[in-house]
């Protein structure tokens, strides 16, 4: 505790990642490219996966012009042969490598009874079972020299749940709980050297929750996140090596009370702040853009 404390009081010491390979998932996506510039800025060289070739071949883009080397590669994380492939490829054709950010994640936006089983399956794919694969493929070579960093970006809902999301919440718990097992093993084998970083935002502007909203006079209190800003604030936590970020630290709060207050108290929390039918418009939105073809606001 009096270590944690000094570590929040005092400026923690940030690590140099210059020269090191770090891979990133889902980086054609908005979170992902700006983690992409924000470790190319560090001096790393990248390894871009994405399924959508032509966003990932922009932040390649993007990331040269910063100086570093990058590898871009088009993998479907639903799929555990294509990140075995992958995996291969890339030891074979850029090196080993010791930052790994699996960041890639989505969520199906639609009610459960009116779901597509496909569609409620691919997000546990995506944003759980990846983790395993992922995590297969690139911690050995980590463990021969006990050098490395696995970041996980999970959610808030990770850590605690609202309505209508339960194939997002089921992968992201799934997320955390993943993370904090192999955090757990790392540690009782002594792997001190391969470190693990956990992120849980909250709603972060970048379009993926586009419409999810708590009740009108709490907006100002706890508004959606700066896309950039969550992945600065991350980006400390990585350098610094940090078990684990809420963005913001406001998020806490909600993870404990789910696990200190008795369920009916955390229930009228929920529907004191708009927490219990957040979810709500951004399923409207999502139907909206499924019928229309493009998102209404
Ligand atoms: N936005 C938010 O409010 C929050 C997001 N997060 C988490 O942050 C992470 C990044 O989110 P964000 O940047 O907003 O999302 P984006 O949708 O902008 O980016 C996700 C990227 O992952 C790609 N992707 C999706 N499925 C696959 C797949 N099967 N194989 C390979 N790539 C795939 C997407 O491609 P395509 O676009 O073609 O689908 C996209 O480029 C996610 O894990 C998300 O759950 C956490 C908290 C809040
Ligand atoms: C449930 C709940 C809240 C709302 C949380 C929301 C709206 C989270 C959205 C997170 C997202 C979209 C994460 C994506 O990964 C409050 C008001 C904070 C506190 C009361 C309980």
């Amino acid at each position: 505790i009096l270590s944690a404390i000094v570590q929040t009081v005092l400026r923690p010491r940030l690590k140099c990642i210059d020269g090191e390979l770090c891979l990133i998932t889902g980086s054609g996506g908005a979170l992902g490219r700006l983690f992409a510039l924000e470790f190319a800025k560090e001096g790393a060289h990248l390894v871009l996966w994405d399924c959508n070739e032509e966003a990932n071949e922009q932040t390649a883009k993007l990331a040269r012009e910063l100086g570093v080397k990058v590898h871009a590669y088009t993998v479907d994380l639903s799929k555990r042969m294509s990140i075995y492939e992958t995996a291969d490829r890339v030891r074979a054709e850029v090196g080993e490598v010791s930052i790994l950010v699996n960041n890639a994640g989505v969520v199906a936006g639609r009610r459960l009874l009116d779901c597509p089983d496909e569609l409620l399956e691919r997000t546990l794919l995506v944003n759980c079972h990846a983790l395993f694969w992922m995590t297969k493929a690139f911690l050995p070579q980590m463990k021969t020299t006990n050098h490395g960093h696995i970041v996980t970006v999970a959610s808030a809902l990770g850590l605690f749940s609202t309505a209508c999301v339960e194939d997002y919440c089921a992968s992201k718990f799934g997320a955390v709980g993943f993370h904090e097992s192999l955090t757990h093993e790392l540690l009782a084998e002594e792997n001190d050297g391969i470190k693990t970083t956990l992120v849980c935002p909250y709603i972060v502007d970048t379009g993926m929750f586009a419409g999810c909203e708590i009740r009108k006079e709490l907006r100002g209190l706890i508004p959606p996140l700066d896309p950039l800003y969550t992945v600065q604030q991350s980006m400390k936590a990585i350098l610094a090596e940090q078990q684990m970020i809420c963005i913001p630290r406001l998020m806490y709060i909600p993870f404990i009370t789910r696990a200190l207050l008795p369920w009916e108290a955390n229930v009228a929390t929920y529907r004191f702040m708009g927490g219990d039918k957040c979810m709500l418009p951004f399923i409207k939105n999502v139907e909206l853009k499924n019928v229309n073809g493009h998102v209404k606001s």
